[in-house]
């Protein structure tokens, strides 16, 4: 931590790791950590943005970093040209994800390494007027505990969707639509969502919507969060509307992004779930 650290980046990106003294080529920078989990017990790590999958002694493994203990290999970004790169080293049997530089490195530079995929999401925009923006840290330095990403924010629930097009007001129109592309707007069909102005309104700005099936509550997680917010507010006796608006807003800023993280996870259960009661009602 004398030669790096982390640092809000922007919404897009969230955070980053920056050398804080110039870093000569080949030397060691951080050790991405998480819990090593093997073969067999992959199937139970959530497809998180924290893992780091790799082989061991010819077997499948994976450190999963999602659990955020301080480390700053957790965020470490992708990029096609990296000036570090992973290393696995074997210390008694055990796989070490080690992170080099392979380029000398200035003060203030990001530290990157190559994630492997050609088809990431950020990769499109490589190259475009955006990619400047991707890159240049529009925000002040924020560290430790106050480090918080808009996007993760915007996903893990506490960013509405106005707030979330807000951020985008920095892109051109064609740029924005490739970052909505990035997500689709679950919705049900309540008229005022299926209203011929909202569906427009989404199509100019070039919002994707699922498809919804009919009376399928079951199937959207955000009903399960409403009924956790309304159980918490049981006992509130807001006075007025700006009090009861206030009250909502405060009860689902309570709600951990864990609890949000596992409501989401759940998808692929209550998927099943369905399809075995042949479309009837589960008991989610
Ligand atoms: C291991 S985390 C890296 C730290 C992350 N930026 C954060 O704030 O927590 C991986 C995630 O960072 C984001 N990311 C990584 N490289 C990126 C890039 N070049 N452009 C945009 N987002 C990137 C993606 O959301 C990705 O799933």
């Amino acid at each position: 931590k004398d030669i790096i650290t982390g640092r809000y980046i922007n919404p897009i990106k969230g955070r980053g790791v920056f050398a804080k003294t110039p870093i000569l080529q080949g030397s060691f920078i951080l050790e991405y950590r998480g819990t090593l989990v093997e073969k067999g017990k992959l199937g139970k790590i959530n497809n998180n943005n924290y893992a780091y999958f790799f082989k061991h002694g010819g077997r499948d493994c994976c450190i999963d970093a999602s659990l955020d203990d301080g480390s700053l290999g957790r965020l470490v970004n992708d990029s096609q040209k990296p000036n570090g790169k992973i290393k696995k080293i074997d210390l008694g049997g055990k796989p070490h994800l080690c992170l080099f530089a392979i380029k000398d490195i200035n003060k203030d530079d990001e530290i990157t390494y190559n994630y492997g995929g050609q088809d990431l999401p950020w990769c499109s925009y490589c190259g475009q007027e955006l990619c400047k923006f991707v890159h240049e840290p529009v925000a002040p330095a924020i560290t430790g505990s106050e480090v918080t990403s808009a996007k993760e924010d915007f996903f893990r629930h506490k960013m509405d969707f106005n707030g979330f097009l807000k951020k985008l007001n920095f892109f051109s129109t064609e740029e924005r639509k490739t970052w909505i592309s990035w997500v689709a707007l679950g919705q049900d069909l309540a008229p005022a969502h299926t209203a011929k102005s909202t569906k427009s309104w989404l199509n100019d700005h070039g919002v994707g919507v699922l498809d919804w099936p009919a009376n399928s509550p079951d199937l959207n997680p955000i009903e399960n969060l409403w009924s956790i917010v309304k159980r918490k507010m049981r006992n509130k006796r807001p006075k007025h509307a700006d009090e009861l608006k206030a009250t909502v807003k405060e009860t689902w800023a309570s709600i951990p992004p864990q609890q949000c993280h596992k409501l989401i996870t759940s998808i692929p259960r209550r998927i099943e779930a369905v399809i075995k009661a042949k479309g009837a009602p589960t008991k989610y």
